[in-house]
């Protein structure tokens, strides 16, 4: 087949021959480094307590994002739980977990706390079961633990209702699998002439056009960026979330993925675009780093004053960022109690100075927590 009867890039003769404009790269690589040493260097000062709070914070937002971007809503706090359980991080009371996060959580935490280990299939078939305990995604029965065999067909990533669905991308066939994938194994554990960040986006991208699996190509394509990101950083620790960044930005990230893997083996615009977005997610996790921060010191200052279960819950709810206001009648509804107690709950933090009325406007009074990053400073 001459390249120009080649559709995808996995069809062209000189694949998987990726090539790209070093020089165009170079800038934003360094930009990147750049950033990321900024954000090192603060978390080197700030005490390896809090290290851990920020790297929880991360994968937290990790696992919980690389979800949503198949829709999937998880339980922010029982992911919270699991990874702090997992890495031993103190946290306080713990929130029930259902297997379901535990797969995820594992997925991501084996990714990045193993990353040097070697990625084989076998590794990655214990992700794929990890990510479908119960061999259904959704309601059809898949092939878990095992490559797809496209007994219903080629594998193809399509939108749109039946009937009217456009296909983007159509993946190599499963009979190539064996050969594909280990040729890919080869390449992601031994040495590189690519950059270490630039190896991360290649990874990323040759992986999910492989789309070995009938499902969860996405979360384990993101999984083996992040072990990429993370030997190239030459830490397990995660201080920044590509997953979530990917989330807030999907629409562009289905867009650059599908024009880079139509055609031609040149990647560049695909890992300019992932820099990018790395990039934007270490500036994020500065944010995440701020609010740790904060925190700690809120908790600090209120250390001694003697608080209940609720006050706890609904003041780290208010640390973290609530969405909305937070009435009294909210505060009634998660923390599961009467309206009369939730007064009371907030009239005792209001009298002890923790708590403040919030100066927005609007019919119902709401409560912001004092030193709430959000609050304006006080005179
Ligand atoms: N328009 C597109 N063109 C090419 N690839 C796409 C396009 N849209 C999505 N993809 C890729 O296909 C993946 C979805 O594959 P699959 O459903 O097997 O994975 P998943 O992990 O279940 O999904 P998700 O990524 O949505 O969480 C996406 O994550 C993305 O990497």
């Amino acid at each position: 087949m001459n390249s120009g009867d080649c559709k995808y890039i996995w069809q062209t003769p000189d694949w998987p021959n990726w090539r790209f404009d070093w020089a165009a790269l170079a800038g934003p690589m360094a930009e990147v480094s750049r950033a990321q040493g900024l954000l090192m260097g603060r978390l080197a000062d700030v005490g390896m307590a809090l290290r851990d709070q920020a790297s929880l914070a991360a994968l937290t937002e990790d696992v919980v994002k690389t979800s949503e971007i198949e829709g999937e809503q998880l339980n922010v706090e029982s992911v919270r739980s699991s990874i702090a359980r997992r890495l031993g991080v103190d946290i306080g009371a713990l929130a029930p977990v259902d297997r379901h996060v535990e797969g995820v959580v594992e997925l991501v935490l084996d990714a990045t706390t193993n990353c040097q280990a070697l990625a084989t299939r076998e590794r990655l078939f214990g992700w794929h079961a990890a990510l479908f305990p119960t061999g259904y995604s959704g309601l059809s029965r898949i092939k878990v633990g095992a490559w797809r065999d496209d007994a219903s067909g080629p594998m193809q990533v399509v939108s749109g209702r039946i009937g009217r669905q456009r296909v983007h991308f159509e993946a190599p066939p499963a009979d190539r699998l064996e050969t594909e994938t280990s040729r890919f194994f080869d390449w992601v554990n031994g040495a590189s002439n690519e950059p270490p960040l630039l190896k991360a986006g290649l990874g990323h991208l040759w992986f999910v056009t492989l789309h070995p699996f009938d499902d969860g190509n996405g979360r384990i394509a993101r999984a083996i960026g992040d072990l990429l990101l993370a030997r190239a950083d030459g830490s397990p620790q995660r201080f920044y979330s590509l997953s979530a960044q990917i989330q807030r930005e999907r629409k562009a990230y289905y867009d650059i993925l599908e024009q880079s893997q139509k055609r031609s083996l040149d990647v560049t615009a695909w890992l300019a675009w992932f820099l990018g977005t790395l990039h934007r997610a270490v500036d994020q996790a500065q944010h995440t780093l701020d609010t740790v921060l904060v925190k700690a010191r809120f908790w600090q200052r209120w250390a001694s004053t003697p608080l209940n279960q609720r006050q706890v819950k609904l003041l780290n709810l208010l640390l973290y960022g609530f969405a909305g206001k937070l009435t009294s009648s909210k505060w009634a509804a998660i923390a599961k109690c009467s309206p009369d107690t939730a007064l009371r709950d907030i009239n005792d933090l209001l009298a002890r100075g923790v708590l403040r009325k919030s100066d927005a406007g609007g019919r119902s009074t709401s409560y912001q927590a004092v030193d709430n990053p959000r609050s304006p400073p006080r005179n």
